[in-house]
């Protein structure tokens, strides 16, 4: 393999790519797959695999039942599925002795703050391990209120929850056509998208499918989502496993949707532009120096007041002493953890709280400096 540009990578895998367009999961594929993944992995790239087909997988673990298509059907599908999927999933890993977990996600967990942040340290951890995540939405409880609806989206999120620099969305087609290829066989793969339209969007359909969700309306949604948060995001076929390891080499197969800035700016941006603080943070000067000279994280020994009203994953100001804001940032710990580890060193959060989210009261990823 090509040395990669990229860090870490998600691989969604549409139902299309792990049926082969069948009605079982084709074992053999996703076999290969997993060598081109394992491959990455072993390369030092972080992988985060999003997998669809638990639908699919409990239809056949079922021997194709006759049900209503209501949603309580599919429901019962994706739990009987989901397990078929993740032991599937984790029996190929384990051949090149990689681990797994399974994160099941709905969109409750990505809209409330601290949710996003539970789910983000989850997944920092896992690849801090060298556990490959694999990341389904959590089809058998959602309802449609709360679900994301399509793993196209999804794996836009945990891209973005991650912290990705590039997401794959494989297909059953090499790309975005100028239309559905199914139905106009003169139509011509896009090789790069700059600017998503609605002139674009009209070209992308439904799934040609009645096993895949969305089509390459979803994707380009997700394309969206993804590259305004700095993740180049390609399309391309997922029928050649080889693909796995070209895309993250660079190689330009399929359609590409390049990021459209710096992750960390993007994010920066969304600090600064979320909701009006929750509360205030007092900082000793030490803090403040660690913060404004050498960029650091907040840790707790440097705080030495909270007030207001926060949980964990709201926005905050820092301000100094004198009552002078420096920063926003978003806080790892509520106020009243934090009430009880303002000047704790990092090492005894454990002991007082019970529990901890890591060292760091804010990451200086989540702080911006006013
Ligand atoms: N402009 C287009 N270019 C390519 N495919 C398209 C386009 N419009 C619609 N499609 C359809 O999107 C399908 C892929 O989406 P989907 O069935 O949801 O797959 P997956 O399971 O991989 O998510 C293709 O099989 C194709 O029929
Ligand atoms: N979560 C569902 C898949 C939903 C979905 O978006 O499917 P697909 O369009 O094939 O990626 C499942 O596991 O069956």
């Amino acid at each position: 393999m090509e040395q990669s540009p990229y860090r870490r990578v998600v691989v969604k895998l549409g139902t299309s790519v792990l049926t082969g367009g069948s009605q079982s999961l084709d074992k053999a594929h996703m076999a290969e797959l997993v060598r081109c993944m394992a491959e990455l992995h072993q390369s030092g790239i972080d992988i985060i695999v999003c997998t669809s087909g638990a639908i699919a997988a409990g239809r056949e673990c079922l021997d194709y039942p006759e049900l209503p298509s209501t949603m309580s059907s599919k429901q019962l599908l994706a739990a009987v599925g989901q397990s078929q999927l993740i032991q599937l999933w984790d029996q190929l890993f384990h051949a090149y002795g990689i681990h797994v977990g399974q994160i099941l996600l709905t969109r409750e967990d990505v809209d409330d703050r601290e949710r996003f942040l539970n789910a983000r340290d989850t997944l920092d951890a896992m690849l801090e391990h060298r556990v490959v995540p694999i990341v389904n939405e959590n089809d058998a409880v959602a309802t449609q209120e709360i679900k994301v609806g399509d793993n196209d989206n999804l794996s836009a999120l945990v891209s973005v929850l991650a912290e990705a620099d590039l997401l794959m969305l494989l297909t059953d087609q090499s790309g975005l056509f100028t239309a559905d290829p199914r139905s106009n066989p003169d139509a011509e793969l896009i090789c790069e998208v700059k600017r998503i339209d609605d002139s674009l969007r009209e070209l992308a359909g439904d799934s040609g499918t009645n096993l895949g969700t969305g089509g390459m309306a979803t994707k380009l949604q997700a394309a969206d989502v993804a590259r305004r948060s700095g993740i180049d995001v390609v399309i391309a076929a997922g029928a050649s496993a080889e693909n796995v390891l070209k895309l993250a080499g660079g190689m330009r197969i399929g359609t590409h949707f390049p990021a459209l800035d710096e992750p960390s700016n993007n994010r920066k941006r969304w600090i600064l532009a979320g909701s009006s603080a929750g509360g205030d943070v007092v900082v000793d000067d030490g803090a403040v120096k660690a913060l404004q000279q050498t960029g650091s994280s907040l840790l707790p020994k440097g705080v030495v007041d909270v007030a207001g009203n926060f949980v964990r994953g709201d926005t905050v100001r820092i301000i100094n002493q004198n009552g002078v804001i420096i920063a926003r940032g978003i806080s790892r710990y509520s106020m009243n953890d934090l009430k009880k580890i303002k000047q704790k060193h990092s090492n005894s959060i454990e002991s007082v709280l019970g529990y901890e989210y890591g060292d760091v009261v804010i990451h200086r990823n989540d702080l911006i400096l006013v």
